[in-house]
């Protein structure tokens, strides 16, 4: 038994719902350049979920369930007044994930139909329990959900408690469908092993949002705002990223584990990210991106992936850095549901081996001779 190091080009599992071939990302066989022209994330939901984009009255019917279901228990926020204000963003997302289990009596209901239920209703409470827990930590009472809104819009209103701008909405929500589903990334493998023992949905979204915590994944949307924040200025951008490179450290929101030739996101996000600067009258953040991408695939051929420009893109809409990463999972949620779904609905334990290197043939010794 010969291991390979990080699974890399290990097919582990099949999947109807998104897929990477040749460099193209698809939702479903749509390719992701039209999805994130022409549909809402709504839409992209609903056809990660079902298998096919909704009908206006599907996509109402999908609408309004989010909209019912955006509340959440009581307990929750009580529960989330008592978290730490100064604690890491998506340790709170993932502890009130978990409560939120609590509260729910059909939690434990592994059927493909309260499955899908409890898809729409977490889809619906992610954002609101975000917001919340933002709001509590600087000392806000928590902005209750709006009816009528589209999630992106609700989201951007119960943080700031303000009508959202629509510039803001419509990036955000392109954002969200970018980021909606990427066939067998970390998270999503972590919330399928997590089901494949047959355990409920709250207990795989909680494994996934541990796993996309982490900068190599998720996290790195934060890493690369973090690093901006440190240049500072566009003059001082060459010297930072060439002695990185020189120190032989990771420059984040580059490379891939399966895109060489770059990501299909991150063009969508540049352009984003240069549009809401020359709104805003400010191309600082932007400049400092395009000038960090070529020097880091001038030098070492690796191009930017979905987390790079979305740091500038969030900043520029206003959002504040710990908040990139839980945003990251609002959108993965479709996508980790979804996989959820799919691998309850044909499951067999998911145990690979592992390559021993360890000693063999010891004895014990007694404490007293150690
Ligand atoms: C949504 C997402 O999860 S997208 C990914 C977000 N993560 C990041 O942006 C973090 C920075 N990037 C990385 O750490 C990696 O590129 C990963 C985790 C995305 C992929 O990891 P792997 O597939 O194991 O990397 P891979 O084997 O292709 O690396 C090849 C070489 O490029 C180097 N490399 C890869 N990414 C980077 C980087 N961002 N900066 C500098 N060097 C890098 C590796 O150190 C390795 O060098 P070596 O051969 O001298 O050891
Ligand atoms: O697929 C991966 O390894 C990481 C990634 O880009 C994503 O999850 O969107």
């Amino acid at each position: 038994m010969t291991a390979t190091k990080g699974l890399e080009g290990i097919v582990a599992a099949t999947s109807s719902i998104s897929s990477i071939e040749d460099g193209v990302l698809a939702y479903r066989g749509i390719n992701i350049d039209d999805l994130a022209e022409h549909a809402s994330f709504e839409e992209v939901a609903y056809l990660l979920w079902y298998g096919a984009l909704p009908t206006q009255s599907e996509l109402d019917h999908l609408q309004q369930l989010f909209s019912e279901y955006a509340t959440i228990p009581s307990e929750v926020i009580d529960q989330l007044r008592l978290y730490p204000k100064d604690t890491n963003t998506m340790a709170a997302l993932r502890t009130g994930v978990s409560a939120l289990a609590l509260y729910d009596e059909t939690a434990e209901d592994i059927s493909h139909e309260s499955t899908q239920d409890k898809a729409i209703k977490l889809q619906a409470q992610l954002p609101t329990l975000i917001a919340a827990f933002d709001r509590i930590r600087k000392g806000l009472e928590p902005v209750a959900p709006r009816k009528g809104l589209s999630l992106a819009a609700n989201f951007l209103y119960m943080i700031s408690g303000e009508e959202p701008d629509p510039v803001a909405v419509k990036a955000l929500d392109q954002a969200l469908v970018l980021h909606a589903d990427h066939e067998l990334n970390a998270s999503t493998f972590s919330a399928r092993v997590t089901v494949a023992t047959l355990s409920d949905i709250y207990s795989g979204v909680t494994s996934a949002i541990g796993t996309l915590k982490g900068p190599l994944h998720g996290g790195a949307n934060e890493a690369v705002m973090k690093m901006l924040s440190e240049i500072g200025t566009l003059d001082k951008t060459e010297d930072y990223i060439q002695q990185k490179l020189d120190n032989k450290d990771k420059i984040m929101g580059f490379g891939h584990r399966v895109y060489k030739n770059g990501d299909p996101r991150a063009k969508h996000l540049q352009h984003m990210s240069n549009q809401l600067s020359e709104l805003k009258g400010n191309s600082t953040l932007y400049d400092m991106s395009v000038k960090i991408e070529s020097i880091v695939t001038g030098q070492k051929g690796l191009k930017p992936n979905v987390d790079f420009y979305s740091a500038s893109v969030y900043t520029l809409l206003g959002i504040e850095r710990d908040l990139f990463t839980p945003i990251f999972a609002i959108s993965r949620l479709s996508g980790w549901s979804a996989h959820i779904i799919e691998q309850l609905d044909n499951n067999r334990i998911i145990r690979p081996r592992a390559e021993y290197t360890g000693l063999y043939n010891q004895k014990y010794i007694p404490i007293e001779q150690r």
